[in-house]
């Protein structure tokens, strides 16, 4: 992080955390500042292979940014909502549906969520070569901290996590790292992908039985959401209970998505997650997220790495028949495109459907 004098911001207060007694996940903690040596990138590769195909989501800590420096970045975060005007935020939309893109601000009430009640989220989208775009002029001073994030995400955070999830399949370390350049086409949508939530009504809550978003799977190959404290993030537990995630001050909460699922051939699963109301005592408050939502290059098949002498031992489940699996271009473009608009069909269950690109994607309540 650049350490002389930063531009001056104002400072973005999140919530206390909650003291409702919520039945949390119960998640493994990877300590990251372990794989500076082989045998320790060992044991956090068997860590991370087991909470990947139990629970799906883990936490990590020592990542390298420090305390402040994550203050700091939430700070930033808030920038985009707080200190935007209305209009440049408008001028700075996404396009969506034209170019199937999130790239700049997807605002309020674009998604459908259930029973006519659209989003209260906002979110400001960069690529993580923050060069690529014009943003809005408040953001213009922080974009070499926002940079500086990037790479730090993208390098020493989700490179180790890449290099951790090929060792647990016995795959050379640097498999799926190769299939994630920082400077390759591809979206990887997000670098710092702050998403702000907008306490809803009383009415959209009753008719959203407090589901803010469905239950669903992410994209990507590897979510990396830095925690926060507004509850409101429930998985899917292989029990069958929703159950909340907690917050650890400057952790972050990882998850497999789509694409890893496909590339490991089922090995890694892509948890089920949803977003909910907060407890009592933390409504009213707004929430401030911070994601990189990494994604494969847009070239990358979406086939199973087959040659891993682990995936041979389990047995390979394909995600896409071989002759249609899509690039991770098509998967993305054809998944970005038709979220919260596409009209869902009923599927068994608690489950509704939607077809993309051929492919069956799946919504649970
Ligand atoms: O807001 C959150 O905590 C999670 C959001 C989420 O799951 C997503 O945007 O894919
Ligand atoms: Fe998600």
């Amino acid at each position: 992080m650049p350490s002389l004098t930063l531009p001056q911001i104002p400072h973005y207060e999140p919530a206390p955390p909650t003291k409702e007694p919520l039945e949390y996940a119960d998640l493994a903690v990877i300590d990251l500042s372990k794989t500076k040596t082989p045998e320790g990138r060992l044991e956090l590769a068997a860590q991370v292979r087991e909470a990947m195909t139990t629970i799906g989501f883990f936490y990590v800590i020592n990542h390298g940014l420090t305390s402040a420096q994550n203050t700091r970045m939430f700070d930033i975060a808030d920038v985009p909502f707080s200190q935007v005007p209305e209009d440049e935020k408008k001028a700075f939309h996404a396009d969506i549906k034209g170019a199937k893109s999130y790239q700049g601000y997807k605002l309020r009430q674009y998604w459908h969520i259930d029973a006519g009640v659209r989003d209260q989220i906002e979110h400001y989208n960069l690529a993580r070569d923050v060069t690529k775009k014009q943003h809005p002029k408040a953001l213009v001073p922080l974009l070499p901290e926002i940079d500086a994030f990037a790479r730090l995400n993208h390098f020493e955070i989700l490179h180790t996590l890449l290099r951790l999830f090929a060792l647990g399949m016995e795959l050379p370390e640097d498999t799926f790292v190769k299939e994630h350049n920082f400077d390759a086409p591809g979206e990887s949508y997000g670098l710092l992908y702050p998403i702000f939530s907008y306490p809803r009504s009383e009415d959209d809550e009753v008719k959203t039985k407090n589901v803010w978003l469905k239950g669903h799977t992410d994209i990507g190959s590897v979510t990396i959401l830095w925690s926060q404290p507004v509850s409101a993030l429930q998985i899917l537990s292989p029990d069958g209970k929703w159950r909340w995630i907690s917050h650890i001050e400057n952790a972050l909460v990882v998850n497999a998505g789509d694409a890893m699922d496909a590339l490991s051939g089922g090995f890694y699963k892509p948890t089920i997650h949803r977003v909910v109301q907060p407890p009592p005592d933390q409504r009213g408050y707004t929430r401030l997220g911070i994601f990189y939502f990494a994604m494969p290059d847009n070239d990358v098949k979406l086939v199973p790495h087959a040659e891993s002498p682990v995936l041979q031992a389990h047995g390979i489940r394909w995600r896409f028949e071989e002759a249609n699996a899509p690039t991770m271009e098509m998967w993305r473009k054809g998944r970005v495109a038709a979220y919260g608009l596409t009209q869902l069909t009923k599927g068994e269950g608690n489950v509704e459907e939607e077809l993309i690109n051929g492919i069956v994607l799946k919504h649970y309540n």
